[in-house]
C-alpha cells in the first residue's frame, strides 16, 4: 500500500458504516457499496457516525456496484450469509495487490479446519483451492458448505489476499446512513491462509492495513494464531447471540441474570470443546466471557438487531457451522442446538406472521 490508501467498504450497516466513516475521517480515500434505502440516504445526506456526544458526516462515493481502479483494501462488512451476493459488487475493484478484510462474525469461509481424519472432504472450493494453493490441504470440510454454499467465496477471493479478522464492535444503525458506535471498535488481525509459512507475504501489507485502521481510531491487535482468536469470538457469539434473540434481552442483562449466565457458560464450554477438537487453542475462559457480557450493558447483539428488524438471522455461520463440526468430531452440543433451534423457530415464525 503506497501513497493515500484507497478503501472500498461493502455493506454500510452498523459495522461498515462505523468503519467507513472512521476511515474517511482519517483521510482515507473511501468508497462504499450499498443498496436500497441506505444507498439513497448516503446519496442524499452522506454517511454520519455518532459516537459519544460527537457526530461526523462524510460523503464517500456510493454505488450498488464498485467501479474504477483496484483498491488497496476491500472491507466486507455484511452478514455472513450476504457475502456471496455482495462479492460480484466488489470483484471489479479487487486487483492482484488488493487485500480483503472481512469484518464478519461466525466461522469464516477461509478457515482451514481438519476433520477427525485430517483429510479434506467434499468442500465445494476444495479442488480449486488445493490446485491454486497447495497449503490449503484441509479446508473446513464440515462447515465450508454452510458458510460458503457453492464455494463462491473460496473460488472468488485468493486465499493469499485475505486478512483474518475478529471484530469486537458495538455498533448499530438506527436509521439508514447513520451509524451509532457505543465504544471504540477493536479488531484482531492475522494472516488468514494456511500458507504464511510457505512464502505468502501478507505480513508487510497487513502491517500497513493495521496502521491505517489505527490512524482511524480503531484499536487493532495482531494475532499470530488468528484461527484460535476467531474461535474465541465464534464461541462468544454462539453463547450470546441466539440467546439474546430467545430472551429478547441486551447483553448486560444476559450477563447478570443467573439463569442466562448458566446457559452462556454451558454453550461456551460446548463451543470450546469443538474448537479444541478442531486443533484450535481457544483462550477465552467462560468466566471472562461472562464478565465481558455483563459489562456490555444495554447493547443488543447484531442478531437481536436483525430479529427486531425482522431480517434473517446469521445462524448458519454462528450456529449451524459449529454444530456441523461438533457432529464430525462426535461431540454432543445439546444446549447449543436447543438455543439455535429456538432462535431459528422464533425468527422464522415471527417473519411468517
Ligand atoms: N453490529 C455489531 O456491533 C457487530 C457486528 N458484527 C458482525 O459484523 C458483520 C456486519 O454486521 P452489521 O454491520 O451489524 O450488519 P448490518 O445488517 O447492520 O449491515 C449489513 C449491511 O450490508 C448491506 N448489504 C448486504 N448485502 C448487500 C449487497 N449485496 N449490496 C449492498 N449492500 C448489502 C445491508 O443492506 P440491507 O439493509 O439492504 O440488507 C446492510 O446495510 C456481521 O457478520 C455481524 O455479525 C461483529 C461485531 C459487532
Ligand atoms: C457481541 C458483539 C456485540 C461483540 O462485538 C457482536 O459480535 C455482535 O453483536 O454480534
Amino acid at each position: 500500500m503506497s501513497g493515500g490508501p484507497s478503501v472500498c467498504v461493502a455493506g454500510i450497516g452498523a459495522v461498515g458504516g462505523t468503519v467507513a466513516a472512521m476511515l474517511a475521517r482519517a483521510g482515507a480515500d473511501v468508497s462504499v457499496v450499498a443498496r436500497g434505502a441506505t444507498l439513497a440516504a448516503l446519496r442524499a445526506d452522506g454517511l454520519t457516525l455518532r459516537e459519544g456526544g460527537a457526530s461526523f458526516t462524510c460523503r464517500p462515493r456510493a454505488a450498488e456496484q464498485a467501479s474504477g481502479p483496484a483498491r488497496d483494501l476491500v472491507i466486507l462488512a455484511v452478514k455472513s450469509h450476504q457475502l456471496g451476493a455482495v462479492l460480484p459488487a466488489v470483484a471489479p475493484v479487487i486487483g492482484p495487490d488488493t487485500l480483503v478484510l472481512p469484518i464478519v462474525n461466525g466461522v469464516p469461509w477461509w478457515m482451514t479446519l481438519p476433520g477427525p481424519d485430517g483429510v479434506k472432504s467434499a468442500y465445494p472450493g476444495a479442488a480449486n483451492l488445493s490446485a491454486a494453493n497447495p497449503c490449503i490441504a484441509n479446508p473446513c470440510a464440515a462447515a465450508g458448505p454452510i458458510v460458503d454454499p457453492g464455494g463462491v467465496l473460496a473460488g472468488g477471493i485468493a486465499p493469499s489476499a485475505i486478512l483474518g479478522c475478529v471484530a469486537y464492535v458495538f455498533s448499530t444503525m438506527p436509521q439508514p446512513g447513520v451509524a451509532l458506535c457505543a465504544r471504540q471498535p477493536r479488531l484482531v488481525l492475522g494472516v488468514a491462509e494456511a500458507g504464511a509459512s510457505a512464502g505468502y507475504s501478507t505480513g508487510p501489507a497487513m502491517a500497513a492495513v493495521m496502521d491505517l485502521l489505527r490512524a482511524a481510531g480503531i484499536l487493532v491487535e495482531h494475532s499470530a494464531d488468528i484461527r484460535s482468536a476467531v474461535w474465541d469470538k465464534v464461541v462468544a457469539n454462539l453463547a450470546t447471540n441466539p440467546l439474546s434473540v430467545v430472551c429478547e434481552a441486551p447483553l448486560g442483562q444476559l450477563g447478570t441474570d443467573e439463569q442466562t449466565r448458566a446457559l452462556i457458560a454451558a454453550v461456551a464450554r460446548e463451543g470450546q470443546q469443538v474448537g479444541a477438537a478442531c486443533g484450535l487453542h481457544p483462550a477465552l475462559a467462560p468466566e471472562h466471557l461472562l464478565d465481558m457480557v455483563a459489562a456490555a450493558g444495554g447493547h443488543d447483539t447484531s442478531m437481536l438487531q436483525d430479529y427486531r428488524g425482522r431480517r434473517p438471522l446469521e445462524l448458519a455461520a454462528i450456529g449451524d457451522s459449529v454444530i456441523a463440526l461438533a457432529r464430525v468430531h462426535g461431540i454432543a452440543v445439546p444446549v447449543t442446538q436447543t438455543l439455535v433451534r429456538l432462535a431459528r423457530f422464533k425468527s422464522t415464525a415471527d417473519r411468517e406472521k
